[in-house]
């Protein structure tokens, strides 16, 4: 049977299944996303799905609107590509209605994988928002990832502040950042060093964002002081390696003190724009 290559074919509306956004046609998609676990758990994927998927997130994040199966879906898109919640539509796939009506939390059975994907805040299933991240360690007890992502979305919502630093050579750079990642980080606590803050709010006043000492004024040992307290979640400090700096050891120690606790650090862009993804 013949049958015409898709990119040749004139669509009033494309309506991609699974993921696909097929990149070469003509006219709006309708990308369905089922979940975001490409980019929460990737070491679950094979590392070529991942990639794919990596590539193709500007062809669901410039959809006119977006197909997702549950609520729990849905906050995530809205989380990680920053997309406005209005454009996400979340229409769950057909459920036994005995799924419904079982027992929500802790035992396994038939209704187990089901209920799951809807489980998360799904008003149906009279499971508040609040209760997600416990809903979702009942389900996929055995699932370590998921356990994993779990724990670090609670961590999250007990403080997880990100701490946004920039050397002044370094502040228009992360200024363009900041824009280019408003719609995540306005839904997210962040700590600055002064004058970094400041400008960043004077730019973006929405932003919810804790105002430190100037760095040279101490406010890199305060950031480093929270992150020996487990409250920063990601640390973006824009150095200028071109520069002296009077307080060059305060910056040392700052550094030192990622290191020591783990936690994942941007000194430049590149790597800024990669891990805001994991937010
Ligand atoms: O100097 C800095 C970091 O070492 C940044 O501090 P400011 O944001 O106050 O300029």
């Amino acid at each position: 049977m013949h049958r015409k290559p898709m990119s040749r074919i004139q669509y009033d509306l494309f309506h991609s299944l699974n993921y696909m956004p097929i990149t070469d046609i003509d006219g709006p998609l309708l990308p369905v996303v089922h979940d975001m676990s490409c980019l929460t758990n990737p070491d679950d994927h094979p590392s070529k799905r991942v990639r794919f998927f990596e590539a193709h997130l500007h062809r669901v994040s410039t959809a006119p609107a977006i197909h997702t199966v549950s609520q729990f879906s849905r906050d995530e898109i809205v989380r990680l590509i920053g997309v406005d919640p209005a454009r996400v539509h979340v229409i769950p796939p057909g459920v036994d209605h005995q799924c419904l009506a079982a027992p929500l939390a802790g035992e396994g059975g038939p209704g187990h994988h089901c209920r799951a994907s809807g489980a998360a805040g799904h008003p149906d299933l009279g499971v508040g928002a609040g209760n997600a991240a416990a809903a979702r360690r009942s389900y996929w007890p055995s699932d370590q990832g998921m356990m994993a992502a779990a724990q670090r979305e609670d961590t999250m919502a007990q403080d997880g502040l990100i701490a946004l630093i920039a050397h002044d050579q370094k502040k228009p750079d992360m200024l363009a950042w900041a824009r280019r990642h408003h719609g995540v980080l306005q839904r997210l606590p962040l700590v600055a060093t002064g004058t970094t803050g400041s400008l960043l709010k004077a730019d973006m006043p929405d932003l919810d964002i804790l105002l430190m000492k100037s760095g040279p004024l101490g406010g890199d040992q305060q950031i480093g002081a929270l992150i020996v307290e487990g409250r920063i979640a990601l640390l973006v400090f824009l150095v200028d390696p071109l520069s002296p700096h009077p307080h060059d050891v305060d910056v040392k120690a700052l550094t030192r003190l990622a290191v020591v606790y783990d936690v994942p650090m941007a000194c430049n862009l590149a790597t800024a724009d990669r891990l805001v993804v994991g937010l």
